[in-house]
């Protein structure tokens, strides 16, 4: 199954428009999501403020929802993202402390993985998610070859 995307849907939800820096990222992000021989991991970094939540609801709205998962490895809620919930919730990780596990949820037509918030992601997390998308795919490429786009604030050099 091939990914797909039609702008006209972007009218389903109101939306403030996207400015000419976020509109160029927007269309670069959307060509590389289409492009399955291209780079399959993609990061939308920008400061505070900066429109990234707004840019990530413009490509939520039009992506066929099930080839989509939207994620944030916030667990306070406060991402504003549709539809979106927890990695842990989307793919069963495993809490550390609670032995019950919990299913994951993700669809099998699964082509574009969201995560927002990256910069608190755990790297056991994401090796969890890689390794269970490698078996599912059977490719062993990094995330079984569908497209993440990982979203968060540029990383500040430690001092
Ligand atoms: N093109 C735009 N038109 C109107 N409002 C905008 C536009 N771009 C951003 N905003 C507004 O600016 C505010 C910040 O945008 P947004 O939440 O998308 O930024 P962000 O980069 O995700 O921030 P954070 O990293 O803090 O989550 C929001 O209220 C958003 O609606």
């Amino acid at each position: 199954m091939s990914f797909h995307y039609s702008p006209e849907q972007s009218k389903v939800e109101h939306l403030p428009k996207l400015r000419g820096a976020q509109r160029s990222v927007y269309n670069s992000i959307l060509k590389k999501l289409k492009d399955k021989n291209g780079s399959r991991i993609i990061f939308l970094s920008g400061p505070s403020g900066s429109g990234k939540t707004l840019l990530l609801n413009h490509i939520i709205n039009v992506c066929d929802k099930d080839v989509l998962e939207i994620t944030s490895t916030n667990n306070s809620g406060s991402t504003l993202l549709k539809n979106s919930r927890t990695l842990h919730s989307a793919f069963g990780i495993p809490i550390v402390g609670k032995h019950e596990w919990t299913s994951p949820k993700y669809s099998s037509n699964l082509e574009v993985l969201i995560i927002d918030d990256v910069n608190s992601l755990n790297i056991s997390d994401a090796q969890y998610v890689d390794n269970l998308l490698r078996e599912k795919f059977r490719a062993d490429v990094p995330f079984g070859g569908i497209a993440v786009l990982l979203a968060g604030n540029p990383m500040v050099p430690e001092m």
